[in-house]
């Protein structure tokens, strides 16, 4: 595989009917130029204040985050605009916080979807921050947000399946919320492996169900009206999975239910989200009957 042509070949799509009026809106942001602006990197990841910009600018700003919505990632506050998203994404990354250091490390992170965790991650100071993830959308997301923080953060349009023929390897690799869009898990985390320098790292976290037998949920259709959701294991089959995929010292570091706290419709995002999706009489159930999203967080090593 020529990682170099699937690139070229990707970055094409910003050509697309779909695609160009985005892109077209963020390249107006891109005229505006600011230096040395305010980043607080706490949960409202947040660059720029509100005097910070002309009242043109800020019309700028304001049609382009409107254009590129849904947000389902965030909060981010531009220059005073909150971009309330889908996701208050701060509770996930609170959650792993305590979990890792990335300071000089050479890191992952796949399915960065906009790059919020990121953004967040840039605290550590980490030697190289790259973000894996084939959406046009969050890409462009991503640059509009990344103009103005100037980060050194590269982002890829490319999956996990490219990952084992990127040009270097990684120190750590982040997985968040993908491994149940993978129809072949085992091979996905197989391909994190092989993305791992020696001693490299993984914190992933997928959807489970509740029990000591070594099985997986396959669900008929959507889960949680989400159309791709291949398999939804119990922890002893996710920790077979990661055995036969190379890592070892496999810890469960939380496992969490989803709440409307964290998920929930906002004017940044699409018209339905977690409470259209569980059944209305019964909240520990999808509408399809299924248990209700639980995750688990792992963290593991690879195998030397
Ligand atoms: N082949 C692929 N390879 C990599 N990423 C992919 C692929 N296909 C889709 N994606 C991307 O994986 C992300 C899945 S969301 C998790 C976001 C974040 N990590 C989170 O944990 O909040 C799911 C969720 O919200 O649970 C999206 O950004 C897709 O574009």
């Amino acid at each position: 595989m020529n990682i170099e042509e699937i690139k070229k070949e990707k970055i094409k799509c910003l050509e697309w009917k779909n695609v160009k009026p985005w892109y077209e809106q963020v390249k107006k942001s891109f005229n505006i130029q600011k230096d040395n602006l305010f980043v607080d990197y706490s949960d409202w990841f947040t660059i720029g204040e509100k005097q910070d910009l002309t009242k043109e600018e800020h019309e700028v700003i304001l049609e382009t985050a409107k254009k590129l919505i849904p947000w389902r990632k965030g909060p981010f506050n531009l220059f005073g605009l909150k971009i309330d998203s889908e996701w208050q994404s701060n509770i996930k990354y609170n959650l792993i916080r305590p979990h890792f250091n990335l300071k000089d490390k050479v890191v992952a992170d796949i399915g960065c979807n906009n790059g919020y965790y990121m953004f967040r991650m840039l605290e550590d100071k980490p030697k190289r921050l790259i973000g894996f993830d084939p959406s046009a959308l969050t890409m462009l997301q991503f640059e509009f947000i990344n103009h103005f923080v100037k980060s050194d953060i590269i982002y890829e349009k490319l999956g996990v399946e490219h990952l084992e023929y990127y040009n270097h390897t990684f120190d750590f690799i982040f997985m968040l919320g993908v491994l149940y869009h993978r129809a072949d898990p085992v091979g996905c985390l197989k391909s994190l492996a092989k993305g791992l320098n020696k001693n490299g790292e993984i914190l992933i976290d997928t959807f489970m169900i509740d029990g000591e037998e070594e099985v997986a949920l396959t669900p008929n259709g959507r889960y949680s009206k989400i159309p791709n959701i291949y398999f939804i294991p119990t922890i002893p089959a996710l920790k077979n999975w990661l055995n036969r995929a190379g890592f070892e010292d496999i810890e469960v570091i939380a496992i969490t239910t989803t709440t409307s706290e964290e998920q929930r419709k906002t004017k940044w995002s699409f018209d339905q989200s977690l409470e259209d999706f569980l059944d209305k009489d019964d909240k520990t159930k999808t509408v399809e009957g299924y248990p209700a999203p639980k995750r688990v967080y792992i963290k593991a090593k690879k195998k030397n």
